[in-house]
């Protein structure tokens, strides 16, 4: 089978990318007024942090209103920042990520990941800010097979190291509580205290969005995991800080945009890429050696099995029919695509390779 990436394009890659910055100079991202939905954005939470701390009596009404799979509604409004969207409530380490990389952007909270592409893809926001893994958790899978269905180009990466707090209402101890509420990813990152504390454990939407149903329930046994931002948003007190039970707690974010950027050499780059190998012996050996035979770093590998095509079946007359998995391999490498080696070792991978997409080419992140 043919992979439907284009070989020729591969030492084409910059001048794929300056037509693709031609069509941004008629129709640049940041400079121009789009059409944007009506949702608040970090004025919004400013101003929330501005207001005197009332408690959790603070006027949750402030805060912007995330959108969702469904807002795909505009209109029209003047802002020249840009306007970057992310999932979780204002406090979720989404927006902190986003603030990372684009300190004076607009934020907009989106209430699932898929609404955070759309909004992208819908010219509703110029970039999304999406989790990708945790070193301590590991992937956000949801975020990989979204990649692939969405045509998203992946323009940056953030590294946050990531400080989670037990937060309660005010004048609650830490004893008082009975159950916990948080994203799963930080209930899992914060085990050893949740068992100390002998609490049950609540799965949210995001960090952020626990700290707002506690501070609105009122419920006075409810804790919460989230960040110092979100106990100063919503009015709910620190009871205990850094309780991850790995300090070094690092989630990576990606940064996507509708259009690539321009892959440069003049600092440290990663590339990722997604692809299907042809059934056979050591196809998935051959494919990580055209990495190794060019001295290129793989960061990341990780399987995920073919929605469209989940089961594949063999038929082996001397042993029955066997039914096994087809796989999409995603993999980071540390490699410019502007780098020669780089565009050899995708021809390469190419030459057996069912299916290739170069998902991004960006500047690799520290998380200091
Ligand atoms: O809930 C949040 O605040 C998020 O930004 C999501 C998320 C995640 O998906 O892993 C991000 C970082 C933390 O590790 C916990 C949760």
């Amino acid at each position: 089978m043919r992979c439907n990436w284009d070989l020729e394009r591969l030492p084409r890659w910059e001048c794929c990318c300056l037509s693709v910055l031609a069509q941004r100079a008629i129709t640049p991202v940041e400079d121009e007024k789009p059409l944007i939905p009506q949702v608040e954005t970090s004025e919004a939470i400013d101003q929330v942090q501005n207001t005197q701390s009332r408690g959790f009596h603070k006027d949750l009404n402030l805060l912007p209103k995330p959108l969702s799979a469904t807002d795909i509604f505009s209109s029209p409004r003047n802002s020249a920042k840009v306007r970057v969207a992310y999932q979780g409530m204002p406090g979720a380490y989404g927006e902190a990520a986003a603030l990372k990389a684009y300190p004076k952007c607009e934020t907009v909270p989106c209430e699932e990941f898929e609404a955070a592409f759309k909004a992208v893809e819908l010219w509703l926001v110029d970039k999304a800010v999406l989790p990708i893994e945790s070193s301590v958790g590991g992937s956000i899978h949801r975020n990989y097979d979204l990649l692939l269905r969405h045509r998203l180009h992946i323009v940056g990466e953030v590294q946050m190291i990531v400080n989670h707090c037990l937060l309660g209402l005010p004048g609650v101890q830490k004893e008082e509580l009975k159950r916990v509420l948080s994203h799963p990813q930080a209930l899992d990152q914060c085990d050893m205290i949740l068992t100390k504390l002998g609490v049950v454990r609540v799965s949210t939407d995001d960090t952020a969005g626990a700290a707002l149903m506690v501070a609105a329930s009122g419920e006075r046994d409810s804790g919460v995991i989230a960040s110092d931002r979100a106990a100063e948003i919503y009015g709910l007190n620190i009871l205990l800080e850094k309780i991850q039970d790995d300090d070094d707690n690092i989630t990576r974010f990606l940064i996507l945009a509708r259009e690539p950027i321009i892959p440069g050499t003049d600092r440290p780059h990663k590339t990722s890429i997604v692809f299907t190998l042809e059934e056979g012996p050591g196809m998935l050996f051959k494919a990580l050696a055209v990495f190794a035979s060019r001295d290129i770093n793989l960061t990341k590998i990780e399987s995920r099995p073919q929605r469209k095509r989940p089961l594949r079946v063999v038929d082996d007359s001397n042993k029955g029919s066997a039914r096994y998995f087809d796989y999409l391999f995603y993999i980071d490498f540390e490699a410019s695509m502007a780098e020669p080696r780089a565009q050899h070792a995708m021809a390469h991978l190419q030459e057996f390779a069912s299916f290739l997409r170069v998902l991004g080419c960006y500047a690799t992140d520290s998380a200091l």
